[in-house]
């Protein structure tokens, strides 16, 4: 992103805006690097708040440790969630009293594999999304919930935290569950939320503190949540489906205010 803004400005003057994700350095916002896994924890909040519930006292299972992953486990920990299982490439692992994350983020970060951490024991990596949890984040590929697993899924609630986790199959046997799936589109916007947010400093000329990036992430969070919300009241449909209508009756009354009709 860095050498992108470097050649554009070099042909069109210093144009900070014209990409976003740089270093902050360059024009980077503070707390895009945390952003996704920040708008994902507060995703959930929001679904848990829903059903009653709260991140605290709840069982959680994550595929992933990389940038999503990693941040959603962290502020999940921080609020008090208790994740029980977790895993990426170089391994699987799970403790029922709950993983201490802080001591895995050390461990990583030192150059460790999950495999080898002694706060937890190694499981089947085909176990991790059927495992008992009250909320399971997909944070790693897309396409991992299926037909051949999502009968197995026992977790109440779903956040897709990676992009399109869950297929159209495994969606299907998911809702006549009652699993209640909170859509790709919303969970993790996040991260495109605070590349805005840099775009609009860039604009400005003026950089935000960190305190004022979570904070406006947390306002749009929270307003698209009640927005979808009141979207599938009134359609009577599910979470997918309320994202998907608001977004596109947003485009389409763009479209027609701006002088096209349908
Ligand atoms: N980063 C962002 O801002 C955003 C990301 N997303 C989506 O979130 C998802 C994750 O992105 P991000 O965290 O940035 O990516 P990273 O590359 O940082 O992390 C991906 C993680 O998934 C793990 N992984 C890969 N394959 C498997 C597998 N088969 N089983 C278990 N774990 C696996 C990787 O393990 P290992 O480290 O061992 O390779 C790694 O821990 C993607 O779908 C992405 O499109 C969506 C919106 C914004
Ligand atoms: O950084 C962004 O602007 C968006 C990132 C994103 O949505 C993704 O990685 O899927």
């Amino acid at each position: 992103m860095a050498w992108i803004f470097d050649e554009y400005s070099k042909f069109h003057g210093h144009s900070p805006a014209v990409v976003t994700g740089k270093p902050i350095d360059l024009g980077g916002s503070l707390g895009r690097d945390a952003a996704t896994g920040r708008g994902v924890m507060y995703a959930t909040e929001a679904l848990l708040a829903e059903y009653g519930k709260s991140i605290s006292g709840s069982t959680f299972v994550i595929q992933g440790f990389g940038n999503v992953g990693s941040w959603a486990a962290q502020l999940i920990h921080e609020k008090g969630g208790k994740v029980i299982a977790l895993g990426d490439v170089s391994g699987t692992i799970r403790n029922k009293a709950g993983i201490d994350v802080p001591a895995l983020m050390k461990h990583r970060n030192e150059g460790g594999q999950l495999k080898d951490f002694h706060g937890a024991e190694v499981m089947d990596a085909s176990e991790l999304l059927v495992h008992e949890c009250d909320v399971l984040l997909p944070c790693a590929l897309g396409g991992v919930l299926n037909r051949e697993n999502a009968p197995d899924v026992k977790a109440k609630f779903i956040i897709e935290a990676a992009n399109h986790p869950t297929d159209p199959e495994a969606d299907e046997i998911l809702t006549k569950k009652g699993v209640v799936v909170l859509p790709d589109i919303y969970a993790n916007a996040g991260g495109v939320i605070v590349s805005y947010f840099e775009w609009v400093q860039n604009i400005q000329g003026f950089m935000w503190e960190e305190e004022k990036v979570n904070m406006e992430l947390h306002k749009y969070m929270n307003s698209a949540f009640q927005n979808i919300k009141a979207m599938c009241k009134s359609q009577d449909c599910n979470l997918r489906m309320g994202a998907f209508t608001l977004g596109v009756n947003r485009v389409a009354r763009a479209t027609i205010l701006r002088g096209w009709e349908a």
